[in-house]
């Protein structure tokens, strides 16, 4: 049986989440932000995100609705905080995403529409699987990534936690990319990146 939800966040990451929940006949009870705000889709307002304390952590499904444009620990904090207090977030999955059988997927991953997730590969805890992203065969992406929209993956990429992999770039087979990275939007990787690093360009560099 599927828990209630509450949104952290009503900007435009949130709006897609909720339009997927929507169509999914999910229950929203409503969402948080630091002040009042207009909620598109008729959504109510609960209060700051201190307000997600007063539900029971069993009773509830938390979806963290704040995107990334960037390396930001922003959502890693909220998502740290809240499942230390034993509240759960649930995976929000567009139904055109193709997902293979055997891929597996931790808590709180967002897929959205046109993602496609293949064979055996392995995406963890609260990772934005973007519009129209793909990920290739026996890919390991760590948690809190953001893989931007229209990223493609080729086979055997690992991606470490924290890291953005911008809009429209493209990963070549085997490379691994360290932990916080910023891969710039195109940029085209053929070399391994280290932790911490920003790269861009085709081929893509270090800077
Ligand atoms: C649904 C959604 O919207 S999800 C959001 C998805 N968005 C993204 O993935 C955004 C990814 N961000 C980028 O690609 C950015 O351009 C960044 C983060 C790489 C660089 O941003 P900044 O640090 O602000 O760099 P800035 O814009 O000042 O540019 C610095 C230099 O890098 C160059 N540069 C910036 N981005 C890129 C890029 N993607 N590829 C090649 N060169 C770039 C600029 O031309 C500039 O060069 P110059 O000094 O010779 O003029």
């Amino acid at each position: 049986m599927n828990k209630p939800i509450i949104i952290l966040g009503n900007g435009g990451h949130a709006s897609v989440l909720t339009e997927i929940l929507l169509s999914q006949n999910r229950k929203i009870i409503g969402f948080t932000a630091p002040d009042m705000e207009e909620n598109q889709f008729q959504i109510p307002y609960l209060g700051n995100d201190e307000t997600i304390l007063q539900y029971d952590s069993n009773k509830v499904e938390l979806v963290l609705g704040i995107g990334s444009i960037s390396v930001s620990n922003h959502r890693r904090r909220l998502f740290e905080l809240f499942t230390n207090k034993q509240y759960t977030f649930a995976n929000v999955i567009h139904p055109s995403a193709i997902i293979a059988p055997s891929v597996k997927l931790g808590q709180g991953v967002q897929i959205m529409a046109g993602a496609i997730i293949q064979t055996n590969s392995f995406v963890a805890d609260n990772t934005i699987v973007n519009t129209g992203a793909k990920i290739d065969h026996d890919c390991g992406i760590g948690a809190h990534v953001h893989l931007a929209p229209g990223t493609t993956l080729s086979g055997e990429v690992k991606i470490g936690e924290g890291t953005h992999v911008g809009t429209g770039a493209t990963i070549i087979q085997g490379i691994t990319i360290g932990n916080h990275c910023l891969i710039g939007a195109g940029a085209v990787v053929i070399h391994n990146i280290k932790h911490g690093v920003k790269a861009v360009g085709v081929p893509a560099k270090e800077v």
